[in-house]
């Protein structure tokens, strides 16, 4: 338990680089070991999630080495892992256990995979059919979750896969395991999501084809190791870039931002609500980055639709908060998948804005956001809590900043998930403007 602490009156300031992109460090530690030659990774993620796909490898007998954010990934080829001794542990993350599904689900022998309790709830179905049209054989437990085990297989052939829910983790399964099938497997989005795995096969010298929402890959013979640099995680930046919106008296940079265009809706919908940032972009290879800067103005309150939420699924949780301090009404809609994060995030964003009172109700697929509300403790103190969940946690920290009265959080642990040191960076943006 932590104790939360406001804002000081002259605001934020200061200049932070926020660490590495989560999904870009999973994917290029996965595409590392399955290429030949060595991987250099720049700028890492070295956070829990992440931890677990490296360690997932090193039981599969790859060779990597880690010095801080600098990885070394000594490829083994595609289908040329060793048998794990034990289950793998996936965790409490969706992006390692969907993914390794996919790319795992031609080997030679079993591999089981297990999570944490949040993740063995979170449905996995939604991999394994596809895996399985695809001659995967994939057992989960009865009611679709983990633990799985991908029986050894020799096979895989290529489909053609509408997707029902848009999301990058099926996608990318399924063009994981299509990197390793006969014929051609092609992936059909009606909403763009993010297509991170897509530019990394190409960098690692693979070929894929994505063209009005159909992705089409075929067997790739061989791939080769790559320098990769990850740029800094807009997800992460996010709470940053909230937090200098509506702390007044704030400016804030953050420097190397992803600014994938199918990752940067946060962007879009903050300026949507009425927020000038200025967006400089110093990279438009591979991943676009850029340095953001942001200060705090006025909003006001939005629609957020179905087509809105694949590029910012993962910031709507700080975006609510957002639009506590928005003038007018946010309404979210088509946004259901937040109920099958790391935690319904419908519910826990809706309980935890409430007890500093934020006039906020769920709905079905969503929430309604009644602002602007200027938020204190009720009851003088506030027992907020991430409910294990890395971005409730790190939503009720910035809450905290404008949040009158005393404010404690519980389950902090959690925010290490995707941002180890966010505390300490946070910390180091309320220093008293010198
Ligand atoms: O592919 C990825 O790296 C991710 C995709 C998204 O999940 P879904 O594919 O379930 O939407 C996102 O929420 C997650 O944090 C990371
Ligand atoms: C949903 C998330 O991650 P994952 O699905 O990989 O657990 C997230 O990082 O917010």
């Amino acid at each position: 338990m932590i104790k939360l602490t406001q804002a000081p009156k002259s605001g934020l300031h200061g200049e932070i680089t926020v660490p590495g992109d989560k999904s870009i460090s999973h994917r290029a530690l996965m595409f590392g070991a399955i290429a030949t030659g060595e991987t250099k990774i720049e700028n890492f993620l070295p956070s829990d999630d992440v931890m677990h796909t490296m360690r997932a490898f090193q039981d599969l007998g790859v060779s990597i080495t880690q010095n801080g954010r600098q990885l070394h990934v000594v490829g083994r080829g595609i289908n040329q892992f060793k048998a794990p001794k034990q289950p793998l542990d996936m965790g409490n993350s969706g992006t390692s256990t969907r993914l390794l599904m996919g790319l795992l689900s031609r080997q030679p022998f079993d591999i089981q995979l297990f999570g944490d309790e949040s993740l063995s709830q979170r449905p996995m179905k939604r991999v394994a059919t596809p895996l399985l049209q695809m001659d995967a054989n994939i057992e989960l437990a009865e009611n679709g979750t983990l633990p799985a085990t991908l029986h050894a297989n020799k096979t895989l052939k290529g489909i053609t896969y509408e997707m029902p829910v848009a999301s990058a983790q099926v996608k990318s399964a399924i063009l994981l395991a299509g990197m390793q099938a006969d014929g051609v497997t092609r992936v059909i989005e009606k909403l763009p999501t993010r297509d991170h795995t897509e530019r990394m096969l190409k960098q690692f010298g693979g070929v894929i084809n994505s063209k009005n929402g159909v992705i089409e890959v075929t067997k790739q013979p061989e791939l080769f190791g790559q320098n990769v640099i990850v740029p800094s995680d807009i997800s992460s930046a996010a709470f940053f870039m909230v937090a200098g919106l509506i702390t007044p008296n704030s400016d804030i940079i953050l420097k190397n931002v992803g600014i994938n265009p199918t990752r940067d809706g946060v962007l879009k919908l903050l300026k949507r609500m009425g927020a000038s940032i200025n967006v400089n972009q110093i990279q438009n290879e591979g991943e676009p980055m850029a340095d953001i800067m942001v200060k705090a103005q006025p909003l006001h309150g939005i629609e957020i639709t179905a087509e809105d939420v694949p590029g910012a699924v993962d910031e709507l949780p700080i975006l609510a908060l957002a639009a506590t301090q928005a003038i007018g009404d946010t309404v979210i809609t088509g946004a259901e998948e937040l109920r099958v994060k790391e935690t319904d995030r419908i519910a826990t964003v809706v309980a935890e804005l409430s007890k500093i009172g934020a006039d906020i109700q769920e709905t079905p697929d969503g929430m309604i956001i009644h602002g602007k509300t200027p938020l204190h403790a009720l009851n003088e103190s506030a027992l907020l809590d991430s409910h294990g969940d890395h971005r409730i946690g790190m939503m009720n920290v910035i809450a905290a900043l404008i949040t009158k009265g005393d404010v404690v959080l519980m389950g902090e642990d959690a925010m290490s998930v995707s941002y180890p040191g966010f505390l300490e960076d946070m910390n180091a943006l309320m220093r008293e403007k010198k």
